[in-house]
């Protein structure tokens, strides 16, 4: 070897890809393999994205890839979600447990786009930014307890479930789940209540109201309110959730019938007449911005299991809501083992 020319680094070896640790569908199927730090996909050792090519795959959109790839990539079994992919003909791959800015990196391979998926392409003009919730390492390993779901549903002799209450500021998004918190617990059932406002005072006290920071705000709740109906409770989830796909990813976490979404459908004039923190005022001053119904969008629901509106500008009592929601719970079998 001529002593003049530089040692060559050794060449990265390639580590073998491990399967993607969720279901399989088609898509992971096609889409692919996790490999964290894989140096064929990654040579810089930094989480770029080392296969796209720039106009296909511009690294923001993909460092920015950013919720669970299970959901957003297509790879859900139920429900394929497309966040703001690249254009049609790439293929996806997640690629790491490190990107530019700490997310998980996704490379962008794929087949699918936005386009060829309508219904997912979220809120018009917004490109939402959420977190991943692939896991940070590859080690990390499911571990099953004997005492199951089914054991705990017959000990309280009801069915764990979600119902999730959306709606504008001032709906009675808060009123319907205390009123029917308070139903079941008359009923001798274990209901739990999770309020947007009052989760924002703790686990989720690090998030604003930009669409990034609603989509992790509902994606947390989503899992927590998850392990409430694992634990076989009615867990009640209040949140305005204005965006489709953020709801629909929760709904995604559970089984098709345990997820319950209740829209409170009330018009903004009455909602703004209520008013009751003032907020709206606030918003049509400009003071606040961002506000959902005024300069941020509310997407209504397209099929949800219980719409509760408003007649003539007159919004039903609460416990006519409340009971509404019951009865769906008891002829669905929930508040029974
Ligand atoms: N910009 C903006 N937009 C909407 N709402 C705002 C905003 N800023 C503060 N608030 C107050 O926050 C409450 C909504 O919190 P959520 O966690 O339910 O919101 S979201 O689901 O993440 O959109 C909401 O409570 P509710 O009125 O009970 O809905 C408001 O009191
Ligand atoms: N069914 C209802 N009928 C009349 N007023 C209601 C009803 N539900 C809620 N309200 C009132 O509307 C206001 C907003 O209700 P709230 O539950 O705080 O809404 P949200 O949680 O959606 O912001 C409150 O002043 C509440 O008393």
């Amino acid at each position: 070897m001529d002593a003049r020319l530089p040692a060559r680094p050794p060449r990265p070896r390639a580590r073998a890809p491990v399967r993607l640790p969720f279901a399989a569908s088609t898509a992971t199927r096609r889409a692919g393999w996790w490999c964290p730090r894989d140096p064929r996909v990654d040579p810089s050792g930094r989480g770029a994205c080392a296969f796209a090519s720039p106009g296909r795959c511009p690294r923001l959109a993909v460092a920015h890839l950013n919720r669970s790839p299970a959901s957003n990539l297509g790879l859900h079994p139920r429900r394929p979600l497309l966040p703001r992919l690249p254009a049609a003909g790439t293929r996806t791959r997640v690629t790491g447990d490190e990107s530019c800015d700490g997310r998980p990196l996704v490379e962008c391979t794929g087949d699918r786009s936005v386009e060829e998926q309508p219904e997912h392409a979220g809120v018009e003009g917004k490109a939402l930014k959420m977190s991943s919730t692939v896991p940070k390492s590859s080690n990390i390993f499911w571990h099953d307890c004997p005492v199951g779901k089914t054991d705990r549903q017959k000990l309280l002799k009801q069915k764990g479930c979600v119902v999730w209450i959306t709606g504008l500021s001032g709906s009675g998004k808060s009123t319907l789940a205390c009123t029917l918190g308070r139903e079941l617990h008359t009923r001798g059932k274990l209901a739990y209540v999770l309020d947007g406002d009052n989760l924002r005072h703790g686990l989720n006290k690090d998030l604003g109201f930009k669409a990034e920071d609603r989509a992790e705000n509902i994606r947390r709740v989503g899992e927590v309110a998850k392990l409430f109906a694992d634990a076989g409770l009615v867990c009640i989830a209040s949140l305005i959730s204005p965006y489709r796909r953020d709801r629909e990813s929760c709904r995604a976490l559970l089984s098709d019938s345990s997820f319950i979404e209740v829209f409170l459908n009330m018009s903004l004039e009455l909602c703004e007449a209520r008013d009751p923190k003032g907020l709206y005022k606030l918003a049509r001053a400009g003071k606040i911005k961002g506000f959902t119904g005024i300069d941020d969008p509310y997407e209504a629901p397209l099929n949800c299991e219980i719409e509760i509106k408003e007649v003539d500008g007159v919004c039903p009592p609460p416990a006519e809501m409340a009971g509404q929601v019951v009865t769906y719970l008891e002829e669905k079998g929930f508040l029974h083992e």
